[in-house]
């Protein structure tokens, strides 16, 4: 369930109709719920209940200052990958205390900008990570917090491109060389073991390859124990899936469940990633028609929004639901609803059902996660306004760019 619903034959978020929000705001633009973020952070924080916890949001997911501020709010902890997204989680608000830090590609820069600001841990992906990160907090006179991310060789059962787990993807420490990964972080003297950390994929749709991976750390961890190595955490990643189409993903209820199930009466403290699971169908983007193409072979729809929009349909060939903000009777044509980017691929869905006249509003559903943070300028297009729905209220969280910020910092040769 989620806050985008027809209301009187038109589609409102929360209690305003989009028809009003586009109006004001032009389009494209994002649109998100409070509401529906708000209950699916707090369906996390509920279902692993009194066990500890740390919800740390993947701020990767959707970066936006007003979503982070408002899960920083409901006492989320957030995932980050660079300088940039802490320095985001600062400025919404957030405690650096309960920020952990993965990425396969940590800089030195990073590495102190995090252990300045104080954070929860990092979750080290390589041995020469490891040994970058003791060298920088001993610069600084601090012991930084680890976790060994493990790449547990585990299928997610997922796109290419976004399964992580597998021994050929670049995550990760492989399980093989874990125990002598912990030993060596144990000889190093700036660092404090922490935990163990695992991320295996996104837009997972079943249990049983999160419970395979979390049973091969949990083995881990009572080996790492018989060496006198204690753990105080377990960080199981993110990865939960969502219905965009048919995909029946387990709640996080069922998920929390398991895991704890899993997890028995050990005390370690559940470290969960989630970024899609809470903000994708929080959020929709909405686009206008711009012209209508009959060809030979094909009708396109064509709509102010475009792949540097939203990146998902042409880069995983992902499907996400379009629907008409004012649905109009007729016979419905099937459309490819493309942008004006100058790419074949640049289209945000293929062969849809529509009935629809130029002028029309449509929004693409499940949008508010891996949308506006994978956007960019391609074909100098201004990254679109994104806008915030509390209730009977909108907010506009981030203005649509000018284009002369498109060229800001740039010279000509004098
Ligand atoms: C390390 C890490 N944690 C968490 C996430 C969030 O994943 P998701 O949005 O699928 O929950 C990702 C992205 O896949 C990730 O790489
Ligand atoms: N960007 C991806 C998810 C990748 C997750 C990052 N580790 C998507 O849109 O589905």
């Amino acid at each position: 369930m989620d806050h985008f619903s027809y209301q009187d034959g038109e589609l409102f978020a929360e209690n305003v109709p989009v028809r009003a929000i586009a109006k004001a705001q032009g389009t494209p633009c994002y649109i998100y719920s409070r509401a529906t973020l708000e209950r699916h952070y707090r369906a996390f924080d509920e279902a692993v209940g009194s066990h500890p916890h740390l919800i740390c949001y993947a701020v990767k997911a959707n970066s936006n200052l007003a979503v982070l501020n408002l899960l920083a709010r409901l006492g989320s902890g957030f995932d980050i990958v660079s300088g940039g997204e802490l320095a985001r989680v600062i400025a919404a608000g957030g405690d650096p205390a309960k920020v952990v830090f993965s990425g396969v590609g940590k800089t030195s820069a990073e590495i102190r900008q995090a252990l300045q600001a104080g954070i929860y841990c990092f979750n080290v992906e390589s041995e020469p990570e490891l040994a970058r990160v003791n060298a920088v907090a001993g610069e600084l006179g601090q012991v930084a917090p680890v976790s060994i991310r493990i790449n547990p060789d585990v299928d997610a059962g997922t796109h290419p491109y976004i399964s992580t787990g597998l021994k050929e993807n670049k995550f990760g420490i492989p399980m093989a060389r874990a125990e002598a990964v912990y030993q060596q972080a144990a000889a190093l003297p700036h660092l404090a073991i922490k935990g163990v950390d695992c991320h295996i994929g996104s837009q997972l749709t079943s249990l049983p390859p999160f419970i395979d991976a979390l049973d091969r750390l949990l083995a881990l961890v009572d080996r790492l124990a018989a060496l006198g190595i204690e753990l105080s955490h377990l960080d199981v990643g993110g990865g939960l899936g969502v219905p965009y189409d048919k995909e029946t993903p387990p709640l996080p209820a069922e998920y929390a469940d398991a895991l704890r199930q899993r997890l028995g009466q050990r005390q370690l403290t559940l470290v969960l990633e989630p970024g899609r699971a809470i903000m994708a169908n929080a959020g929709i983007l909405v686009t206008e028609v711009e012209y209508l193409k009959h060809g030979d072979d094909k009708d396109f729809a064509i709509v102010d929004a475009a792949m540097n929009d939203l990146l998902r349909p042409s880069l995983y060939a992902a499907w996400q639901a379009i629907i008409p903000v004012v649905p109009r009777q007729g016979e419905p044509r099937s459309y490819d609803v493309v942008g004006p980017v100058c790419e074949t691929g640049d289209f945000l869905g293929k062969d849809r059902p529509l009935v629809l006249a130029p002028g029309d509003l449509l929004a693409v559903r499940s949008a508010g996660a891996y949308g506006f943070t994978m956007a960019s300028n391609y074909n100098s297009r201004p990254r679109v306004a994104e806008i915030l729905v509390d209730g009977d209220d909108h907010h506009l969280v981030r203005a649509r760019e000018t284009v002369e910020e498109l060229w800001r910092g740039e010279q000509v040769l004098p």
